[in-house]
C-alpha cells in the first residue's frame, strides 16, 4: 500500500468517502471522549487504517495503487454548533471550518498529496496490535519468507488433507461400491430365492387350492412311515372324491368350480389336525394322511366329520350346491406299508364307495383287489369291445294300446364278450357309466340306432321312431345337442323318428343345462320322455317345465299293477297326470294280458313288454316288421 497521509484522530468519528476522497464525519467534537473512538474505514480502493496505540489515534490513508497529486479532504461533521478555527485546527493543520449541507458545522482538512516518486517496495504489515508497520526491505524478505514458510506448511497441510480426503474419499467410493454390490447381490439372492420358492411350491403345491401336491404328500407319508418304522404308530391315507363336481363345473363354470375346490380344501383342513396332511392330487380328488392314529377308528370319525362337513351347500354365483364326497381308507401298517400300497388302497376303497352308492366312506379290505382287479379287467374289455364294434343295440318294438299296431322301437345295447357270452346290462351300464365311457357308447348307439331306422325306412318300412337311452354322464357334455343334430345329418334321419331316453336323475343333477340342450333338440323335432317314471324324485311342478313329450312308466310298477292296488292307483295316476300335461304315456315291461287289459282301461297310449316281444336282433326285429308292415303297405295301412 502506498501511504499517503497519516491523520492523528482524537475524536471519535466516522468516515465515509468516496474515490479518492476522503470524508471524516466526526460524529462529535466533544474530544475529551476520544477515549471510545471507533472509526469505520468505508471508502473504496483506498486503503485505510485507523490505528490507536495508547491515547493516540491516527488515521493512516494510502491507495492501494500509485496514484499523484491527488488532494485529500477530510470533512468532520461538527456539532450543530459553529467550529472555529482553533478548534479544527487543534486536530489537524489545515483546517477549515465549514457548514454542512446537513446544518451540522465541521471542518474540512485538505491535504495535498505532494507529486513525489514511491517507493514501490515499500510494505506494510499489519502488526500483533495491529499497526500498519512500514517493514525494511530485510525485514519484509523475512516476512515473505516466514509468510512462504508458513504457507508451504499450510499448503502440505492442505496437500495431505487433501491426500487424506481423498483416500478417505476412495474408501467411501469403494465402501459404497461395495455396499452397492453387496445390496445387489443381496437382490440377487432374494430374487433367486424367491425363484426357488416359486419353483418349489409349483413342484410341491397345488395352485388352486394352496394344498400340497400328490409329490409333497407322498414325501410327507413317506416320512410319516419311516417314523413310524421307527417308533410303531398306526397312519390312516384317506382318498377322497367329490360326488358329481362336474356338474358345479358345468353349471357355474371352473372360476366357482376352483371357489368351490377352495372351500372344500378349507373344509378339510378343519377337520384334522395340524400334523396331519391334506392335498389335492387334482380334479376332485383329495387325500388325507392322519398321523400317528390312536387305532382305525379315529379315521372313521375323522371321516364322518369330513362328510358331515362336505354335505354342507356351497353357495356359488349367488346359489347354493351341494355335494357329497366318498372316501376310502387304508391304515397303516395292515392295508400296506408302502406310499404307493396305502393310496392305491385307500382308492380301491373308495371305489367301493362309490360303487355303493357314493356319500360315505369304507375301510379298505382285500377282498375289494380281487373285486378291482375284476372291474379292471372288465373296464379294459369293455374299451376293446368300443373299439372293435363288440357292442350290438337290439330292438324292442313298442306298441299302440288301442290298435295292437308295431309304433316304435326302444333300441337296447347288448354286448356279447368273447369268453364271458352276453354280458348283463346291469353289470357293465354302470362301469361305463363310471369311467365315462359311456359317452362313446351313447353317441355310438345313437349313430347306430339313427343308421338302422333310415336303413329300414329307405328299405320301405313305415317309418317310426327309434328311442335311444341317454345316460346321465352325456349331459355333461356341453355339445350334446350339436352333437346329435350333426348325426342326424350324417345318418340323413329325420329328427322326429328320433326318440331319446333320458331318466329323472338328469333333471336333478343337470337341470338349467338339460332343459337347455333338450329345449333344442325338441325344436328340431326330436321326442324326448322320461325313462322309469316314478322311480325318482320329478316333482309335478318340475315336470310341466320340462320339453318332454312321453312319460315311461317303469317295468316295476307295470308288473305290479294287477296285484297291488299301490302300483295299480300309481299307474292310473301317472296316466292322467301325464294327459293333463298333454303327454303321452307308455308302460314298459308289459309281462301279460291282465296288465295290458289295465293299461288299456287307463288310457296309456302305448305298451313294451315280454308279453309282445323281447328286444330283438335287427335282423330279427326286420322279420318282425316284415312280418307285420310288409314294405308293400308302407303307405297303405300306417302299420
Ligand atoms: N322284466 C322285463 N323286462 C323287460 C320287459 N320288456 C323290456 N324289458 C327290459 O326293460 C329294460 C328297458 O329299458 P330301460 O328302462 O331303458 O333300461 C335300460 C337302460 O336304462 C339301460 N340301457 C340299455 N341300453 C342302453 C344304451 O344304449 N344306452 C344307455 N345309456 N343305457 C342303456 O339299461 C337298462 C336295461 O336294459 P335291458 O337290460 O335291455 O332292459 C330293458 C328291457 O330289455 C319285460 O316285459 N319284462
Amino acid at each position: 500500500m502506498i501511504e499517503l497521509a497519516t491523520f492523528p484522530i482524537n475524536s471519535s468519528a466516522a468516515i465515509t468517502g468516496a474515490r479518492n476522497r476522503v470524508r471524516f464525519l466526526a460524529e462529535d467534537l466533544e474530544f475529551d471522549v476520544f477515549a471510545s473512538t471507533r472509526l469505520a474505514a468505508v471508502t473504496s480502493n483506498l486503503c485505510r487504517r485507523l490505528y490507536k496505540h495508547g491515547n493516540d489515534a491516527s488515521l493512516t490513508i494510502g491507495f492501494g495503487e500509485y496514484h499523484q497529486d491527488c488532494s485529500l479532504q477530510l470533512i468532520f461533521r461538527g456539532s450543530s454548533n459553529p467550529l472555529s478555527r482553533h478548534d479544527a485546527g487543534s486536530l489537524f493543520d489545515d483546517a477549515y471550518p465549514l457548514r454542512l449541507e446537513t446544518g451540522h458545522h465541521g471542518f474540512t482538512v485538505i491535504k495535498r498529496i505532494p507529486n513525489r516518486a514511491f517507493d514501490p517496495s515499500e510494505r506494510f504489515i499489519i502488526d500483533q496490535r495491529e499497526r500498519l508497520v512500514r517493514l525494511t526491505k530485510a525485514e519484509l524478505l523475512e516476512e515473505v519468507q516466514q509468510r512462504n514458510e508458513e504457507l508451504t506448511a499450510l499448503l502440505d497441510e492442505v496437500k495431505q488433507q487433501s491426500e487424506r480426503e481423498k483416500e478417505l474419499a476412495a474408501a467411501a467410493a469403494v465402501a459404497e461400491v461395495e455396499r452397492r454390490e453387496a445390496r445387489e447381490l443381496e437382490k440377487a439372492y432374494r430374487k433367486l430365492a424367491k425363484a426357488h420358492e416359486h419353483e418349489h411350491r409349483l413342484a410341491n403345491y397345488d395352485a388352486v387350492t394352496g394344498l400340497p401336491n400328490r409329490t409333497c404328500f407322498e414325501d410327507r407319508l413317506t416320512q410319516a412311515i419311516e417314523r413310524a418304522e421307527r417308533e410303531p404308530q398306526n397312519l390312516a391315507v384317506m382318498f377322497l372324491d367329490l360326488d358329481h363336481f362336474k356338474n358345479v363345473n358345468d353349471t357355474v363354470g371352473h372360476a366357482e368350480g376352483d371357489q368351490l375346490l377352495r372351500e372344500v380344501a378349507e373344509r378339510l383342513l378343519g377337520c384334522v389336525r395340524k400334523s396331519d396332511t391334506v392335498a389335492r392330487l387334482g380334479g376332485d380328488e383329495f387325500t388325507l394322511a392322519l398321523m400317528n392314529i390312536a387305532h382305525p377308528e379315529v379315521a372313521a370319525e375323522v371321516a364322518r366329520s369330513i362328510l358331515q362337513s362336505i354335505s354342507q351347500p356351497f353357495v356359488l354365483g349367488g346359489r347354493e350346491f351341494y355335494i357329497g364326497s366318498s372316501i376310502g381308507i387304508a391304515v397303516y401298517p395292515d392295508d400296506g406299508d408302502t406310499v404307493d400300497l396305502l393310496l392305491r388302497n385307500a382308492d380301491t376303497a373308495m371305489y367301493e364307495v362309490k360303487k355303493l352308492g357314493r356319500n360315505n366312506h369304507q375301510f379298505y379290505s382285500p377282498e375289494m383287489n380281487s373285486q378291482a382287479k375284476a372291474r379292471l379287467d372288465l373296464e379294459n374289455s369293455l374299451r376293446k369291445a368300443v373299439k372293435n364294434e363288440q357292442l350290438k343295440l337290439y330292438y324292442q318294438p313298442q306298441l299302440d294300446c288301442a290298435t295292437g299296431e308295431i309304433v316304435s322301437m326302444e333300441a337296447l345295447l347288448r354286448w356279447h364278450h368273447d369268453d364271458y357270452g352276453s354280458m348283463p346290462l346291469e353289470q357293465f351300464i354302470p362301469l361305463a357309466e363310471e369311467t365315462g365311457l359311456i359317452v362313446d357308447i351313447g353317441y355310438w348307439a345313437v349313430r347306430e340306432a339313427c343308421r338302422q331306422n333310415k336303413a329300414w325306412q329307405d328299405a320301405g318300412y313305415a317309418p317310426m321312431p327309434v328311442a335311444v337311452n341317454l345316460s346321465m354322464r352325456q349331459f355333461e357334455q356341453r355339445d350334446l345337442a350339436d352333437d346329435i343334430m350333426d348325426i342326424l345329418d350324417e345318418t340323413g334321419l329325420d329328427p322326429r323318428w328320433l326318440e331319446l331316453e333320458l331318466t329323472e336323475g338328469v333333471f336333478l343333477h343337470h337341470v338349467e343345462s338339460a332343459r337347455a340342450m333338450l329345449a333344442s333338440l325338441k325344436k328340431a323335432g326330436v321326442i324326448i320322455s322320461i325313462d322309469d317314471f316314478g322311480t325318482g324324485y320329478s316333482s309335478l311342478s318340475q315336470l310341466r317345465r320340462l320339453p318332454i313329450d312321453t312319460i315311461k312308466v317303469d317295468c316295476a310298477f307295470s308288473q305290479g299293477i294287477t296285484e297291488d292296488p299301490d302300483d295299480a292307483a300309481i299307474v292310473s295316476s301317472i296316466i292322467v297326470l301325464a294327459h293333463n300335461l298333454k303327454l303321452n304315456v307308455i308302460a314298459e315291461g308289459v309281462e301279460n294280458e291282465a296288465q295290458l287289459a289295465f293299461l288299456r282301461e287307463h288310457g296309456c297310449n302305448q305298451w313294451q313288454g315280454y308279453l309282445f316281444s323281447k328286444a330283438l336282433p335287427p335282423e330279427d326285429f326286420e322279420a318282425l316288421l316284415r312280418e307285420r308292415h310288409s314294405p308293400e303297405r308302407k303307405s297303405g295301412t300306417g302299420g
